[in-house]
């Protein structure tokens, strides 16, 4: 019969899948205990099947005693639901130009439906999955980005009014660390309270880089829409220094949304996480493989 298999077929077939276990143990012990940051952006969205293998890669973190906690984004679900509500996207240097009624909208998007969309993938893996953002249990207090920008002509540096666009400035750990302890893993949205009562919205990178610099993170690890970052050929660059990236950053080969990423991962690095990575969230299960592979996948950022 066509399905029947040899007992030398068999022997192979153990010995492959006994290989990758040997080889992924070591790795896994390596992260047992400790706190993997996962900034899962809005491009990196929208396919089920990928949705799945990415939840699927979050509960095995933690069945794996590794203490998973999901950033995620959405701006292109954002931008999708104001175009719906014949409002204009407006971007300034990577971040949304965000009125009072626009903030409402990223709030519902992000904190509501994308949100409890990411919980439900992780639960439908056996997993407790929460769903949070800045303003639960007083995790995140944000102010007011102050962002100035270059006019390449007259060289005059001016000052953007983004509107109730946000930085974090502080971090309280209390729920994260209760979390840690628990069956739960936290799925937060960037959105924050400021002191002065208004609502903050976040770059998602910039809020994933806050949250893994006060828990002092093995990893943080991006999942966007491309291999990593690409050199100016477009070929995938495997590992970068500090020096290198803020050098394609001048030179305008790092770009667009890349360059907050790239400025989270030089920023959370000097803050003490371990190791930070640029990943192809298109990728099936590119979370274990960057965690649990020698080679991993993506760019490296190291210090
Ligand atoms: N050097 C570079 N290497 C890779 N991507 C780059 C580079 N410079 C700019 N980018 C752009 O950055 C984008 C990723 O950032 P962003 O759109 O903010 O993604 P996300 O929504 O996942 O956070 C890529 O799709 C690409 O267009
Ligand atoms: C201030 C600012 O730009 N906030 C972002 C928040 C979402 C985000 O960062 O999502 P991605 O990771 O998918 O890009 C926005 O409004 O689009």
């Amino acid at each position: 019969m066509s399905d029947q298999i040899t007992a030398e077929e068999l022997n192979d077939r153990f010995s492959h899948d006994a290989g990758i276990l040997a080889k992924a143990l070591p790795y896994m012990q390596r992260y047992e205990g400790k706190t993997v940051v996962v900034k899962y952006g809005g491009h990196a969205m929208g396919n089920p099947a990928l949705g799945q293998a990415f939840a699927r890669d979050i509960a095995l973190l933690k069945q794996s005693k590794v203490n998973p906690i999901v950033v995620h984004g959405g701006g292109p679900q954002i931008g999708r639901m104001l175009e719906s509500m014949g409002i204009e996207s407006k971007f300034e240097g990577g971040l949304r130009v965000t009125d009072q009624r626009t903030v409402e909208i990223v709030e519902m998007v992000l904190a509501g439906s994308i949100n409890k969309e990411i919980v439900a993938l992780i639960n439908a893996e056996g997993e407790w999955a929460i769903g949070l953002c800045g303003k639960d249990g007083n995790m995140v207090f944000a102010k007011k980005a102050e962002k100035t920008f270059k006019d390449p002509t007259s060289n005059i540096e001016r000052v953007l009014d983004l509107g109730f666009v946000g930085e974090p400035v502080e971090v309280d750990r209390t729920l994260l660390d209760l979390l840690a302890r628990s069956e739960m893993i936290p799925v937060i949205a960037p959105v924050a309270p400021g002191r002065d009562g208004h609502t903050y919205n976040i770059n998602a990178d910039t809020f994933s880089g806050a949250i893994a610099g006060s828990l002092g993170a093995k990893r943080l690890l991006f999942l966007t829409d491309v291999p990593g970052v690409l050199d100016s050929a477009g070929e995938l660059i495997p590992e970068l220094s500090a020096r290198q990236a803020r050098q394609l950053i001048a030179d305008g080969t790092i770009h667009g949304g890349m360059i907050p990423k790239v400025e989270t991962c030089l920023d959370a690095l000097e803050r003490g996480v371990e190791g930070v990575a640029i990943l192809n969230g298109k990728m099936p299960h590119v979370v274990l493989i960057e965690l649990f592979t020698e080679h991993g996948a993506g760019t490296l950022i190291v210090r």
